[in-house]
């Protein structure tokens, strides 16, 4: 692109050498126009190791398990919403998904209750919009100079939406700061009382609980206001959208599958008898086909449909030495949809593509939702957990259908995936 060169990788064995070669641990410069730089997203190859190792006990899976209790109260919530629907005919499944999503990225990060998160329109509205400002810039070459940005609409309406969530998330993050206590000397974390249920028990206990911005703050001799504010930021941009696309992807693939929803329907209803059946973790976990099912739909339709990487060196891949600063793409939408990879019937939902048998006969960076290698997503356990329980939830109450055809959907790769149509689904009570 002008006088910057972008080489597309397309090979899952050399997307394997990218992935895990210390001379591609950079992110593109596409990146900075998130504006987080000190957010492990973005961060600088050296400050992000650093960061990494100190955030990654945060979004381990015996961490993430205990915030099953609040994605299950974010779910029930949706359902709520859901039930005082009107007009259940038509409905929009991102505007639910993504209030859904949004409570428990911010109960999560800042140990609040579902009920105590205040979601505004607004705040929806400015998220979304600044997401795709930022992706229709990293589509414009001209507009990479940051001096002649300056001179558009879109550099206003940027300002305009992220002073909107900044006000928002500075108030939660500040009453949180006061919220909790220094730390004692002996603690190597926060021990801020929290209320969850006990899986065993089956029972409301207070538990000792580290939240993604107690972790933060209790570092802090670790890491800088600046710091601490990216990271929090960075965590609701990626982990937001992405759960709330993710979630409604799978349901309007299931509208569209009337076999594959009852399938899965089938394992649901057994491992919860009735709609108030207790949901927990062990649960979750026994749900093997309702795992195919969003690894299929994370195949078809990844909320990241692709990623960049910059050079730090030259390096070799397949032969050509690729030189310094050279931005590699890695397009998953196309990776997982390769016919030499996935067969004729690339095209088509077959949630079986993913049975253990047939999983193990691909090479394992053929599929990668989650990118690969040091620098993947670190909240991909908690991605699951939370888009498992809003599903869960959700087909325990509800069946979908739409009359949307899965052969007429057409797709734009922003920052996030986007499906071009709007994602109305009819939905029915159970
Ligand atoms: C279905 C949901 C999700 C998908 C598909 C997804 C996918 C991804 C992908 C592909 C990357 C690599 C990006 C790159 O290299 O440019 C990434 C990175 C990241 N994700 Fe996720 N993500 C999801 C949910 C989440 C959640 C829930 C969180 C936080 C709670 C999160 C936090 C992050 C962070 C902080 C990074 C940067 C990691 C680093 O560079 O060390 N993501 N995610």
């Amino acid at each position: 692109m002008g006088p910057l060169l972008f080489i597309f990788v397309n090979e899952p064995k050399l997307i394997e050498m990218v992935l895990n070669s210390p001379k591609c641990l950079e992110k593109s410069f596409l990146y900075k126009f998130l504006r987080l730089d000190k957010g492990l997203l973005a961060a600088k190859h050296e400050s992000w190791q650093v960061h990494r190792k100190l955030l990654e006990s945060s979004f381990h899976l015996d961490t993430v398990k205990n915030f099953i209790p609040i994605f299950i109260d974010s779910a029930d919530q949706m359902i709520s919403n859901i039930n005082a629907l009107e007009e259940k005919n038509n409905v929009n499944l991102f505007e639910i998904t993504s209030r859904c999503a949004l409570t428990m990225v911010l109960s999560s990060s800042f140990g609040l209750s579902a009920a105590e998160v205040h979601i505004s329109d607004d705040m929806l509205k400015s998220v979304e919009e600044l997401i795709k400002i930022i992706s229709h810039r990293c589509r414009e070459p001209v507009f990479y100079i940051e001096r002649i940005y300056r001179f558009t609409r879109n550099y206003y309406r940027e300002k305009k939406y992220r002073k909107r969530c900044y006000y928002y998330l500075d108030q939660v993050l500040k009453e949180r700061r006061e919220l909790v206590e220094p730390p004692n000397k002996n603690m190597c974390g926060p021990s801020t009382p929290f209320k969850q249920h006990d899986e065993e028990m089956g029972d409301p206990t207070l538990v000792p609980k580290k939240n993604f911005i107690d972790q933060l703050i209790f570092n802090e001799g670790k890491f800088s206001d600046e710091e601490i504010h990216d990271h929090i930021y960075t965590f609701v941009v990626a982990g937001y959208e992405t759960t709330a696309l993710q979630t409604a992807f799978t349901l309007l693939l299931l509208a569209m599958h009337d076999d594959v929803q009852n399938k899965l329907f089938e394992e649901i209803e057994k491992a919860l008898p009735n709609k108030h059946s207790i949901l927990d973790h062990s649960t979750l976990m026994k749900m093997k086909y309702l795992e195919n099912v969003i690894k299929e739909s994370m195949r078809l339709l990844p909320p990241v449909p692709l990623i960049g990487r910059e050079t730090l060196e030259d390096l070799e891949l397949d032969e050509v030495i690729v030189p310094k600063g050279v931005t590699l793409i890695i397009h998953f939408f196309n990776l997982h949809r390769k016919k030499e990879i996935w067969g004729d019937d690339a095209e088509e939902f077959n949630p079986d593509r993913f049975s253990s048998e047939n999983e193990n006969k691909r090479h394992p960076y053929s599929f990668l939702p989650f990118s690969g290698g040091s620098r993947d997503c670190i909240g991909k356990h908690y991605a699951m957990l939370a888009v498992k329980t809003i599903l869960v939830k959700f087909l325990r109450n509800y069946k979908v259908s739409t009359d949307l055809k899965y052969d007429e959907l057409t797709f734009r790769a922003d920052i996030t995936m986007k499906v071009c149509q709007d994602l109305k689904v009819n939905i029915e009570e159970r």
